[in-house]
């Protein structure tokens, strides 16, 4: 409790403030209106209702059959409208809640994709351990708790402010011999609610403050085990392969474990808070009538004011224990819960604006040249630990030029393609990229979308970005002949084609959209050589004018390059032709 301040504050204002000051904010501002609006009228009947208990029961107690039937013909009208203002309080809650997490949403989904922060997150510092449950679940979350909470908290306000005054007036004083004299207190009731909310609130917070931790947990380990199943799923082959079963029967039992030592932790902390909640729950039915029973037996109250004071006592106390009954509640929303959303969402903002200011002070500088030249100039290419794998490159690459980058596996031959594709950030100088031309790298392992083989052939372009015929012939030539009947089977292509065949896929695409520049890393290394050199001398035939860039180990590679550079021990390089 003591953690839950103005840091909290901030976090969700935070996290908030972009919504409310969006162009959506005069949409939002009026539902609340409206929202706030039924919850006084709400507070309202629940005032005349509580007047009118005090009548209706009189008429009970004083066995008057015509003032009965009279006040029970007003029960139905309560009822419709409590149901009405309940029912549209609802519906209007959850569509600001729609609206506000639709534009949460999309926002984070933006930041995430925006600079490839998606993919520097994880290189930078992977401190943030699942960001898709940041995006989908913990925004859920946040909206929903934080419109429920703050609601519910602002109701409790007026509630108290509204029933603190008639308990006060209903309650009279209550007279206390001491010694020789009487000590009036007057509206006793007041203070009587009073202390028994803060006595209810304190005995929950101490038996109840444990559960935060857990809490805070639980989302983690529900994340990382439906985590580490989508990683089986993609990569169900290389398991089957190694008949890995047992290992990721471990690696999921491990995850499991967690969930229930930790879920085994909730109960028992939510046990013992149960007594503490349950108990105090089930005594405010009674509590109210015990306290003011001395005053109807004596003929102070009547059976009717004993009804309204028992009610009123019941909305004080709902509403100064709101806040502890809403800190730990695991049914509903939680401010524990809350807290613990908030905390992983400004997490996940603070590394995606640390990665994106990290982007945007650039120690290797990346700009565009009217020169159809690709040059760079003093470039180091380091790890993130600072290590360096390329000293001080100079290379300058015309249009047209085939270059080969050779060297040992791991000394850092991909990690230089990833940096002149600029999303490397690791390391100093500068690159010049020839401007209004396009550049298409195509890694050893091509990325294969969901969606039908046109999809995964033209991505990341639309799918009408080419016509059939066209599709169908270069897939031919990349002897993907086999496959042009199924370009609009929808499969998870990834999984059905060979390394081999995603390679030819990726050659499709290359041709397809015609790069000025090709960066080829591997891209051949699952193909037979026959089939290299068809690929190869299709870019020379297809793409006579495109500049290749490639990355390879094979020796046959070095008859389709004039250049050679080759990265040495070190951070050396040498350059030949
Ligand atoms: N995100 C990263 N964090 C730390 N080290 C990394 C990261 N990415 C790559 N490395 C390291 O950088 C070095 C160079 O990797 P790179 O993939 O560029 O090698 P390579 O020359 O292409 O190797 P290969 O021929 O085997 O494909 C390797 O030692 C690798 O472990």
């Amino acid at each position: 409790m003591q953690k839950y301040g103005s840091k909290f504050f901030k976090g969700v204002w935070k996290i908030s403030r972009g919504y409310w000051q969006s162009e959506e904010k005069w949409y939002a501002g009026i539902l609340l209106a409206v929202i706030i609006g039924l919850q006084l009228l709400d507070v309202y009947a629940m005032v005349k209702y509580n007047a009118w208990q005090n009548t209706f029961y009189n008429t009970i107690q004083n066995l008057d059959k015509t003032g009965f039937l009279q006040y029970l013909g007003y029960w139905p009208i309560f009822t419709v409208v409590f149901l009405v203002i309940e029912i549209y309080k609802l519906y209007l809650q959850q569509l600001l809640e729609i609206k506000w997490r639709s534009w949460l949403t999309d926002h984070y989904l933006t930041g995430w994709l925006k600079k490839r922060t998606y993919y520097l997150m994880q290189i930078v510092d992977n401190s943030t351990d699942n960001p898709d449950q940041r995006i989908s679940e913990d925004l859920r979350l946040f909206v929903y708790s934080t419109l429920t909470l703050a609601l519910g908290f602002l109701r409790a306000v007026i509630q108290f402010c509204t029933f603190i005054v008639i308990l006060w007036n209903l309650s009279g004083s209550l007279e206390i011999p001491v010694g020789e004299q009487q000590v009036s207190i007057p509206g006793y009731m007041v203070w009587v609610a009073i202390i028994y909310a803060l006595t209810g609130s304190f005995l929950t917070a101490i038996v109840g403050k444990s559960l935060v931790g857990l809490d805070y947990a639980k989302q983690r380990y529900e994340a990382d085990f439906r985590f580490s199943m989508i990683r089986l799923r993609e990569n169900s082959e290389g398991v089957a392969f190694y008949h890995g079963e047992q290992r990721e029967q471990t690696n999921f039992n491990q995850c499991f474990t967690k969930i229930i030592d930790n879920f085994r932790g909730i109960m028992a902390r939510q046990k013992k808070l149960s007594w503490v909640v349950i108990l105090h729950w089930r005594l405010t039915f009674l509590f109210p009538y015990l306290v003011c029973a001395p005053r109807l037996f004596s003929g102070q109250m009547q059976l009717g004011g004993l009804m309204q004071t028992a009610s009123a006592f019941t909305q004080v106390e709902a509403a100064l224990t709101f806040v502890i009954r809403n800190y730990f509640s695991l049914t509903e929303a939680s401010l524990a819960e809350l807290q613990a959303v908030v905390n992983r969402l400004i997490n996940f903002i603070d590394h995606m604006n640390r990665t994106q200011e990290m982007v945007e002070k650039k120690s290797i500088e990346i700009s565009h040249t009217s020169d159809a030249v690709l040059s760079v100039n003093g470039l180091n290419v380091a790890l993130p630990n600072g290590e360096l794998l390329l000293k001080n490159l100079e290379l300058k690459i015309h249009a047209g030029d085939k270059l080969l980058i050779t060297g040992a596996s791991g000394i850092g031959k991909s990690t230089l393609m990833k940096t002149l594709a600029g999303i490397w950030p690791f390391g100093q100088g500068n690159i010049h990229i020839p401007e209004n031309q396009k550049l298409l790298f195509l890694p050893q392992k091509p990325y294969l979308p969901l969606g039908t083989l046109r999809d995964v052939i033209l991505y990341p372009s639309a799918a009408d970005s080419a016509p059939d015929e066209k599709i169908r012939e270069i897939m031919t030539i990349c002897k993907l002949g086999h496959l042009t009947e199924k370009l609009d089977q929808a499969e998870n292509w990834s999984q059905i084609l060979s390394l081999g065949e995603q390679q030819r896929v990726a050659f499709t695409r290359a041709i397809l959209q015609r790069p000025e520049w090709l960066f080829l890393d591997e891209a051949t290394s699952a193909l037979d050589e026959p089939t290299e050199k068809v690929m190869y001398h299709l870019v020379q035939e297809q793409l006579p004018k495109s500049t290749v860039i490639s990355v390879g180990h094979r020796s046959t590679l070095t008859e389709y390059h004039k250049l050679k550079l080759s990265i040495e021990k070190a951070g050396a390089w040498k350059l030949a032709a």
